[in-house]
């Protein structure tokens, strides 16, 4: 049973900043699963992306790894020799969560998991990047130069998965699904409060971007081009592949 997320069940005075604080990380999964629609069936098929893209000796990043729930499906769907997962957290609870849960099942593939910020993690002969809403909380300026990263640390033929919650250039189109969302919470047993509250802790720390923005910096990123591969209400996944090396007088 995991802890049931109230924490802003009740009027709190000097809201603040958003944080992944040890609060937060206690309730963490009931919360993303309450707040995001579709997280559990986007973390079971990153598992099985994981299968599909992860080659021998070859390695898998997952960045901005709260608890480990993408590490934890990957871990378990890849079958390549040799592999290791690199998981990456900023947040010091969320860190020493993710590790106890990893450690609680057995499993052949090793995982390192970093207490570190990911703009300063070196990327290198991955075969997948994950960044299941993560980006988001990168300043926006910021936001290209980690996916250059993510691009250069690829091996040809890799890819990268970015889930992110999105805003819509079409601003009916836009209102609607963000009034989904809300919706959503509210079937979840979120109040007006609590979603409110949290909605203006988010609101200078999360700034979301539109799925074309998202496309065109994959693009710059140098990946040719990215897809939505999942996508509900205002929510959604990317993924983009970096182009296979092509044999020198390729037509
Ligand atoms: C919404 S959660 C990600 C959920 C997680 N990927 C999953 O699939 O369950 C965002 C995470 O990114 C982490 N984070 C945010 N900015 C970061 C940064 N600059 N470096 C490392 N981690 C970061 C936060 O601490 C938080 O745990
Ligand atoms: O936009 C919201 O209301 C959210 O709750 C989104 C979101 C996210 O996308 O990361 C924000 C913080 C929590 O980590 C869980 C979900």
């Amino acid at each position: 049973m995991t802890n049931p997320d109230k924490l802003f069940s009740t009027p709190i005075a000097n809201l603040g900043d958003w944080t992944f604080d040890e609060r937060v990380a206690e309730v963490f999964p009931d919360m993303i699963q309450r707040s995001v629609p579709g997280y559990a069936s986007i973390i079971s098929m990153i598992g099985m992306l994981a299968g599909r893209f992860a080659r021998p000796g070859s390695r898998i990043y997952d960045l901005g790894c709260s608890l480990g729930a993408a590490t934890l499906a990957m871990r378990r769907a890849v079958t390549a020799e040799d592999c290791r997962i690199i998981a990456v957290d900023n947040s010091a609870p969320m860190v020493d969560r993710c590790r106890r849960h990893l450690e609680a099942f057995r499993a052949d593939i090793p995982v390192e998991v970093l207490h570190a910020d990911i703009r300063d993690v070196p990327i290198s002969n991955a075969s997948l990047v994950v960044l299941n809403f993560t980006l988001q909380f990168l300043e926006p300026e910021d936001r290209q130069q980690m996916l250059n990263r993510v691009f250069a640390g690829l091996n040809p033929g890799g890819a990268v998965v970015l889930s992110e919650k999105m805003s819509f250039q079409d601003a009916e189109i836009g209102e609607l699904l963000f009034n989904m969302h809300h919706d959503f919470k509210r079937a979840n047993g979120y109040s007006e409060l609590e979603i409110s509250q949290k909605r203006s802790m988010l609101e200078n720390v999360m700034l979301t971007d539109s799925v074309e923005t998202h496309k065109d910096r994959l693009r710059q990123a140098g990946f040719g081009h990215g897809e939505i591969w999942f996508q509900c209400f205002n929510f959604g996944s990317l993924i983009a592949i970096k182009p296979a090396h092509r044999p020198e007088n390729a037509g």
